[in-house]
C-alpha cells in the first residue's frame, strides 16, 4: 500500500528548475533512498516533504492525508514527520538531554527514559547527556540529531545524509542499527545520499534523480541490475559499456558472444556488464584464440589495489576489440591480483543488460 505519494513536484529557484515533474510512490514501512549527484535536487525534494519548502507545482500526499497542494500546506510541525538535516541543526544552548527531548511534552511519563533509549540506540555514551552541541564530534552530533527525531516516533522519517559525517565503521553500524530500528518500528523512512553503497544496503527502493528529475525508480537489485541508461548504471557502482550487435539471447560484443537479456530487441545496441561479472584466468599468448563464447584474451595494463576489491585494467587482444574500447576494469580478489603486462583469459558470468536505447 503506498503511504506516501509524491505528484507532479516542480520546484524553480529563479530560472532554474531545480525541480520538474517528480513523481514517486514510497510503500508503507518502505526504506527509500533518494541518489542523485550534487545539485540534483535530493534535498529539496525532501525539503518540500516536510513542510519547510513549498513546491510550485504537485501534491504530496502522507497517508491518505494531502500535506501539500497549491499554496495550501499542513504546517511542518504537524505533519507527524522526523527531518534529520545535513548539518544535524541541534539547539546550541541546549544539553544533549534537552536536545533530544525536544519536542516530546513535558511530564510525559518515561520522558527520561526515552532520552536514555535514544541514547543507547544510537549508540552514544550516557555520561554526553549534559554536553551541549559544541563540546561533541560531528558524528556525535549527527546521532543527537538522529535520537531527536526517533524520540517523536515519527510516522515517516526524512535523513539528509545523517551518516555522512561518521567514519567508515561507526558508518556500516549505524546504517544497519537505524535500518533495524526503523524496520522494527515500522517507520516509513527516506534517506537521501549520494553514496550508491549506502542506498543500495540501506533501501528496499531507490529513486535516482538527474537535474531535477526522476531517472528511474526502482528495488535496488532492478536498478544496480538492469539501469535505465549509462549514467543511472555509472552512477551505482562501476559499469563497462560495449557496442554490441544483439541476437536471440545474445549479444556479440568486444568479449566475443555474451549471454544478453535481449528480449525481442536486435541489431546494434549498448550493453552493460558489472566488473564482479568478469573473471580474470591466466593464460599464454600461445593459447588458441578463445571461443566465441563468452571468453577472450587480454594483457593487464593497470592494477589498483583497494583492500577487499582491487580493480584490474585489461586490454582486450583478440580480434574481438574495438579501436575506441578503453580498457575493461575487472573487480579481483586482493588474493590472485595478476601482475602488469600478465596474459589473461576473460570468461563472463551471467547476462548482459542491454539499454533500452
Ligand atoms: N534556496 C535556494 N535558492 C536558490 N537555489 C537553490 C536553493 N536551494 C537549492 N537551490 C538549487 O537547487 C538545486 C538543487 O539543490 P539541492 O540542494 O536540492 O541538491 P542536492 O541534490 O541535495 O545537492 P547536494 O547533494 O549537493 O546536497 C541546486 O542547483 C541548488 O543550487
Amino acid at each position: 500500500m503506498t503511504f506516501l505519494t509524491i505528484q507532479g513536484i516542480g520546484k524553480r529557484y529563479g530560472g532554474m528548475a531545480a525541480l520538474d515533474g517528480i513523481d514517486l510512490a514510497v510503500p508503507a514501512g518502505a526504506r527509500m533512498a533518494i541518489v542523485g549527484r550534487s545539485g540534483s535536487g535530493k534535498t529539496t525534494l525532501l525539503r518540500i516533504v516536510a513542510g519547510f519548502e513549498t513546491a510550485d507545482s504537485g501534491r504530496v500526499t502522507l497517508d491518505g492525508q494531502v500535506l501539500a497542494e497549491g499554496a495550501s500546506a499542513v504546517p511542518a510541525h504537524r505533519r507527524g514527520i522526523g527531518y534529520v538535516p545535513q548539518d544535524g541543526a541541534l539547539f546550541p544552548h541546549l544539553s544533549v538531554a534537552d536536545n533530544i527531548a525536544f519536542g516530546l511534552e513535558r511530564g510525559l511519563p518515561g520522558r527520561d527514559a526515552r532520552v536514555l533509549d535514544m541514547m543507547d540506540m544510537v549508540e552514544l555514551d550516557r555520561r554526553m547527556l549534559g554536553r551541549r552541541p559544541h563540546e561533541l564530534s560531528g558524528g556525535q552530533q549527527q546521532r543527537v540529531a538522529l535520537a531527536r527525531a526517533l524520540a517523536r516516533q515519527p510516522r515517516l522519517m526524512l535523513l539528509d545524509e545523517p551518516f555522512s559525517a561518521l567514519d567508515t565503521g561507526l558508518r556500516e553500524t549505524m546504517r544497519k542499527a537505524v535500518a533495524d530500528l526503523l524496520r522494527a518500528a515500522g517507520v516509513t523512512t527516506i534517506l537521501v545520499t549520494h553514496d550508491q553503497n549506502e542506498a543500495l544496503s540501506f533501501a528496499d527502493h531507490v529513486a535516482v534523480l538527474r537535474q531535477g528529475r526522476l531517472a528511474q525508480a526502482g528495488t535496488p537489485q532492478e536498478l544496480y541490475h538492469r539501469p535505465c541508461d549509462r549514467d543511472t548504471a555509472a552512477f551505482l557502482g562501476d559499469a563497462i559499456v560495449l557496442p554490441a550487435e544483439l541476437g536471440d539471447g545474445w549479444a556479440a560484443c568486444g568479449l566475443g558472444r555474451v549471454a544478453a537479456d535481449t528480449g525481442s530487441r536486435r541489431g546494434r545496441a549498448e550493453i552493460m556488464l558489472r566488473p564482479e561479472q568478469l573473471r580474470l584466468a591466466p593464460a599464454s599468448p600461445a593459447d588458441p584464440a578463445a571461443s566465441p563464447e563468452a571468453a577472450c584474451h587480454g594483457r593487464v595494463t593497470a592494477v589498483e589495489f583497494g583492500g577487499a576489491v582491487c580493480k584490474v585494467a585489461v586490454s582486450l587482444l583478440n580480434g574481438h576489440a574495438q579501436d575506441s574500447q578503453p580498457a575493461l576494469t575487472v573487480h579481483s580478489s586482493s588474493l590472485d591480483l595478476p601482475a602488469i603486462n600478465t596474459h589473461v583469459r576473460i570468461t563472463v558470468s551471467g547476462k548482459a543488460h542491454v539499454f533500452a536505447t
